[in-house]
Parts: structure tokens; C-alpha cells; sequence
């Protein structure tokens, strides 16, 4: 019925963003590995299960950005699979350095392995709910934390010496001080979100009629403003119909308001299916509708105007009664104003009553 382009809903620009930081952290995390792999190597600092696991994660990943630039519908394999294997990997290679080695031998891949798991945390806050996020950051944390501190309290350790306790307890509290930031961040974020589905609604019933779902007098006008500004400037043909239903008082009347009511939902699915994408169809107030036709020239809208009068005609009414209806017809003229115009089409709809009603009129002359 009206062809105004509707804008993307908030949930579904997240989703795109989502895909977008999920694309990014994805060629990240692979420039990440072809530098760090060779880097380590090359100095001989690289950790046994590294020479195998470094190319295994760039190969998975590399997959993975694949799958998510065929398959941007499924994100969710990516999620998974990435999430479970980057988690995965970063708390098995701290374990194996403490559990398996000493200061001296396993502080890098420690220290290393551990500064890149609050990436593990972040990932899952940009892409999953809060709550879910927050659970698998935790379980990450007390994967790693929990054994290694029941070991160093029952004193199973001591070849590190008294390093590691503080290290432990440095790492924890950067660790959770950093999801304590994520959750405040999607706190905001949800924020955000609840804001922009509100505006949503708001936009959506600050334009519709509330009693036919059309849209209103707000949204005709503003769609009236722009096709005269684009006429304007382009000349290109426009056309507008006023149409008011005949007699509508003795409809009311005899009917009640909500029979009145009836009659104007009614009306509008029939004016509706009269319509092209295009044209533009409101209530414009009371018992008046407006429809504003772009591209569409006086003998086009002369056509829609006797087809919508006649469809009317011959409609059945719920309440069993036939309807009319008037209609006045205009076309845009260079240097028309919105207000101009629609005078024409007024004054265009208040000569078919004056001539009896149940017709279409034009005005063509200023
Ligand atoms: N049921 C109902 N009636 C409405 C609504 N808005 C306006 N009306 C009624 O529409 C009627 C319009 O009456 P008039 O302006 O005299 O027009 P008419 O009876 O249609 O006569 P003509 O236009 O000259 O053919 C009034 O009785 C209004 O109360 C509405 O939302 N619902």
C-alpha cells in the first residue's frame, strides 16, 4: 500500500554489527597467529604443543571466516566452534605450563597464554547475551584459577616458589575486573537496544492511524513534503486525491460510532487494494483519505480515482448498506507548494459534492 522503505529494526543493525566484529576478531586472531608462530619459532621461545596447535588454530579460523562469508545466516558455528577452541586452548596451555614445568622453564607461555583470555571473555560478550557470556567467562576463569589454586594451597607447587601465588592472584583480578568492564559495557549496550526498539514504536505510532493502521495525517504530510520538494526539483509528475465518504453522518447515525468506525476500516482495505507499491495512502482525517501518487500523471490519476470510486460502490459493507464515496483529483504544477496543491484537490473534492456526490472531480486550474 505506501512503498516508505522501512528502516531496519534496531535488533537486526546489532545482528549485522555482531557479524562485522565477529569478522574482524576473526582476521585478527589469524594475523595474530602467522606473526606469533614464525616469531616463536624463529627465537626458539615457541612451546612444544604450539608448533602443532598454532597452525591447527590458523587453519580453523581461516575456515571459519570462510563459512561466515558463505553462510553469514549461520554465525552461530562460528561462535562455537571459535569460542570453544580459542577457551579451550588458552586454559589447557596455562594449565600444562604450570602444571608441567617451573619458573624458569614455563613464565612465557604462562604469562602469554593468559593475557590473551580476556579476548576469549570479550568475544562472547559482543556475541552472546549477557547472562550466557558472563557464565562462560566465569567457567573460563575457574577452569584455569580453581586448579591452580587448590595445588598451590595444598602446597603442590613449590617449584615455582613464591611467585606464583602473587602471579595467580594478580591474574585473577585482572581477569575479573575485566569482565566486571564487559558487563558494564553490556549494560550499555542492552541500554542502547531497549532505547532504539522504544523509539521504534514510538516513530511507528506517531504515523499510524491508530483506527485503520494507515498512516496518518504526520506521515501523509511528510510524504506529501518530500515528493513536492523531489517534483520540484526533478519535474517529475505527481498527483493527489482527496477522497471523503458521502453522507458519512447518517452512517453514524443509524449505525453508532462504532458502525462508523467499521465503515472507515473497511474503506481502507478497499482504497488499499486499489493502490500500486508506490502510491502513498492515508487517513487524513474524520472520514477524508488522501492518496499521493508519484509518477503518476493526471490521466493515471483520474484512472485510480474512478477505479477506488467504483471499488468503493461496489464493495459489500459489513453493516449491509452501500458506501460512496467523493473524490477530487489534482496534478503537481511547477512551483506547486504542498499547500497549494492540496487546496486544489480540497477545492477538487468539494465540487464532486457539490455536483452530487459518488463521483470523481479534477481540478486542473489553480
Ligand atoms: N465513526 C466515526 N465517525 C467519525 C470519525 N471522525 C469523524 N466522524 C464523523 O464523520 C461525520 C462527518 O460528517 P459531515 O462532515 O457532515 O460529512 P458527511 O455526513 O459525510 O457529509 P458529506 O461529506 O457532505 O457527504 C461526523 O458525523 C463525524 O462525527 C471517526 O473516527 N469515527
Amino acid at each position: 500500500m505506501s512503498s516508505v522503505p522501512s528502516p531496519a529494526s534496531p535488533l537486526e543493525t546489532m545482528a549485522q554489527r555482531e557479524l562485522t566484529i565477529t569478522r574482524r576478531l576473526l582476521w585478527a586472531g589469524i594475523s595474530a597467529l602467522s606473526v606469533l608462530w614464525p616469531l616463536e619459532a624463529v627465537t626458539g621461545v615457541i612451546a612444544t604443543w604450539d608448533r602443532w596447535l598454532y597452525p591447527l588454530m590458523l587453519v580453523v579460523f581461516t575456515g571459519l571466516a570462510l563459512w561466515l562469508r558463505r553462510r553469514p545466516d549461520k554465525p552461530q558455528v562460528v561462535y562455537l566452534i571459535g569460542g570453544a577452541m580459542l577457551n579451550t586452548y588458552l586454559v589447557a596451555a596455562a594449565l600444562m605450563a604450570i602444571f608441567t614445568g617451573d619458573l624458569q622453564s614455563s613464565i612465557f607461555p604462562l604469562v602469554t597464554t593468559t593475557h590473551w583470555m580476556p579476548l576469549g571473555y570479550a568475544a562472547a560478550f559482543v556475541v552472546m547475551a549477557r547472562r550466557a557470556s558472563l557464565i562462560l567467562a566465569g567457567l573460563t576463569m575457574a577452569a584455569l584459577f580453581v586448579p591452580v589454586g587448590v595445588a598451590i594451597a595444598m602446597g603442590h607447587l613449590t617449584v615455582w616458589g613464591p611467585q606464583l601465588p602473587v602471579l595467580t592472584a594478580n591474574l585473577a583480578l585482572a581477569h575479573g575486573v575485566f569482565i566486571l568492564g564487559l558487563i558494564s559495557i553490556a549494560s550499555l549496550r542492552n541500554g542502547y537496544i531497549r532505547s532504539q526498539e522504544r523509539i521504534a514504536v514510538m516513530e511507528t505510532l506517531a504515523s499510524t492511524d491508530m483506527l485503520t493502521s494507515m498512516p496518518n495525517r504526520r506521515a501523509l504530510t511528510q510524504q506529501l513534503q518530500s515528493h513536492v520538494a523531489l517534483a520540484n526539483r526533478h519535474a517529475q509528475t505527481l498527483s493527489v486525491l482527496m477522497l471523503d465518504i458521502d453522507h458519512f453522518k447518517v452512517i453514524n447515525d443509524q449505525y453508532g460510532h462504532a458502525g462508523g468506525d467499521d465503515v472507515l476500516r473497511e474503506l481502507s482495505a478497499v482504497l488499499g487494494a486499489q493502490l500500486r507499491a508506490s502510491d502513498h495512502a492515508g487517513r487524513w482525517g474524520g472520514e477524508e483519505f488522501l492518496v499521493v501518487a508519484p509518477g503518476v500523471g493526471l490521466p493515471g490519476a483520474m484512472d485510480l480515482a474512478e477505479r477506488i470510486r467504483a471499488a468503493v460502490e461496489q464493495y459489500r459493507f459489513s453493516h449491509g448498506q452501500p458506501v460512496t464515496v467523493s473524490v477530487g483529483v489534482t496534478d503537481f504544477r511547477p512551483g506547486d507548494t504542498m499547500d497549494t496543491l492540496l487546496r486544489r484537490a480540497d477545492a477538487a473534492l468539494y465540487g464532486a459534492k457539490r455536483q452530487g456526490r459518488n463521483q470523481v472531480t479534477l481540478q486542473a486550474l489553480p
